[in-house]
């Protein structure tokens, strides 16, 4: 008897253009949400969006609330969680980067009201997906949360937030090619699910966005445009699978052990660049296509090395090392990378 079942929750409203975040109320109006509208945001995203997201409602009669959260992190779920209860919330609009939309997809999941994704930032692919991603003393969990029903994404917002942070959403694709080596990987040694759609929308977006490199420019809002349709399509890929697995694997568990060492280190996706390089590396060997990870890095301006991100040589070695052990997520990292074998990784990719 074939009992297979799949359940694939993805946004009604995908909204991107030029001053699209004035039509927030048009793209909430017609979801038919009901009650007081909460924006969650972080301190910049709140002056740059945030702050008009709220005038917005205001004038159209809406009775908005807000709150600002500093980190990405349980005890900030809880409290919007509780901000929401007490100001009875109909539903929750996260307007910033993937911190505040993390952490506002968790709430409302908890919750169990509507969310809605207004990124401020074009920084990183967990725009439109159904997980959130925190860290917890020595771990970092990947959850379920609630997915957008809507996603405003304004092109001109996003062009005048700093270019590195542009940078940072391409590298976080272009890490999708080693992302679904992994999968693969742990679907063909671990027998994990494996999707054949989720895997090949990750690699065709990290294809798509490294082939219209030339057109990735800082000042041109046509950037913003094509770097948010690869990161709502690298969402897509992960609620598809279910899973953040089609857009994090190994170069992913190094960034996040990164994170853990260095608190206020590089952006999200600058490690994860960099960490694909060498997870390239470990999967195809010298001769295998780690260039090609950093020529397209390079190619759009994300750092390549470990000095790019501004960490020294011996804590890239650590993240290396034990980059395993901070998630049960098989890859190709396996139980553990030597240190000889991190330092040569590291060393002939150049990242150190
Ligand atoms: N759930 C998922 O599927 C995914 C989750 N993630 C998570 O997302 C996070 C990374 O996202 P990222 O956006 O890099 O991190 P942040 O949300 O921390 O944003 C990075 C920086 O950009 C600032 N910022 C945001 N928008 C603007 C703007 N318009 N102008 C000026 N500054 C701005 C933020 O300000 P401020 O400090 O004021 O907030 C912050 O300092 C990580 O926690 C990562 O784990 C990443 C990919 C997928
Ligand atoms: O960053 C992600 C995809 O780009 C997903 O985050 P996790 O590694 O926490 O699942
Ligand atoms: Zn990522």
């Amino acid at each position: 008897m074939f009992e297979k079942t799949t359940w694939i929750r993805l946004p009604r409203n995908v909204v991107v253009g030029h001053g699209v975040l004035d039509q927030t109320i048009e793209a909430v109006s017609e979801l038919h949400l009901t009650g007081r509208p909460l924006v969650v945001s972080s301190p910049t995203p709140h002056q740059v969006a945030g702050s008009r997201v709220v005038a917005q409602f205001e004038d159209a009669g809406y009775d908005p609330d807000q709150i600002v959260i500093e980190e990405a992190s349980f005890d900030a779920v809880q409290r919007v969680i509780e901000y929401a209860e007490e100001s009875d919330a109909g539903f929750l609009l996260g307007v910033g980067g993937g911190k505040a939309i993390d952490i506002t997809k968790m709430a409302a999941d908890d919750l169990g009201l509507g969310f809605v994704s207004v990124p401020t930032a074009a920084s990183h692919d967990g725009i439109v997906s159904g997980r959130g991603s925190v860290p917890e003393g020595d771990t970092r969990h990947s959850v379920a949360a609630e997915p957008p029903l809507a996603v405003v994404a304004d092109t001109e917002v996003l062009a005048e937030a700093p270019w590195r942070l542009t940078t940072a959403g391409c590298a976080d694709i272009i890490s999708n090619y080693t992302a679904v080596r992994d999968y693969e990987l742990a679907h063909r040694l671990k027998n994990i699910p494996y999707s054949e759609y989720a895997g090949a929308l990750a690699r065709m977006t990290a294809e798509m966005l490294v082939d219209s490199a030339d057109s990735i420019k800082k000042g041109l809002e046509e950037s913003a445009w094509i770097v948010v349709k690869a990161l709502v399509s690298s969402g897509v890929a992960m609620s598809i699978a279910g899973s953040s697995r089609p857009a994090s694997g190994a170069e992913h568990l190094f960034s996040h052990q990164l994170d853990r060492l260095v608190p206020d280190g590089a952006l999200h996706g600058h490690q994860v660049g960099v960490g694909s390089i060498m997870t390239e590396y470990l999967h195809s060997g010298p001769k295998g296509k780690w260039r090609d990870v950093r020529d397209a890095l390079s190619a759009i301006g994300a750092p390549t090395t470990a000095a790019g991100l501004g960490i020294d040589d011996e804590t890239v070695i650590e993240a290396l090392t034990t980059a395993h052990r901070i998630r049960d997520r098989y890859t190709i990292l396996g139980d553990g990378v030597s240190e000889e074998a991190a330092i040569e990784a590291a060393s002939v990719t150049g990242v150190i």
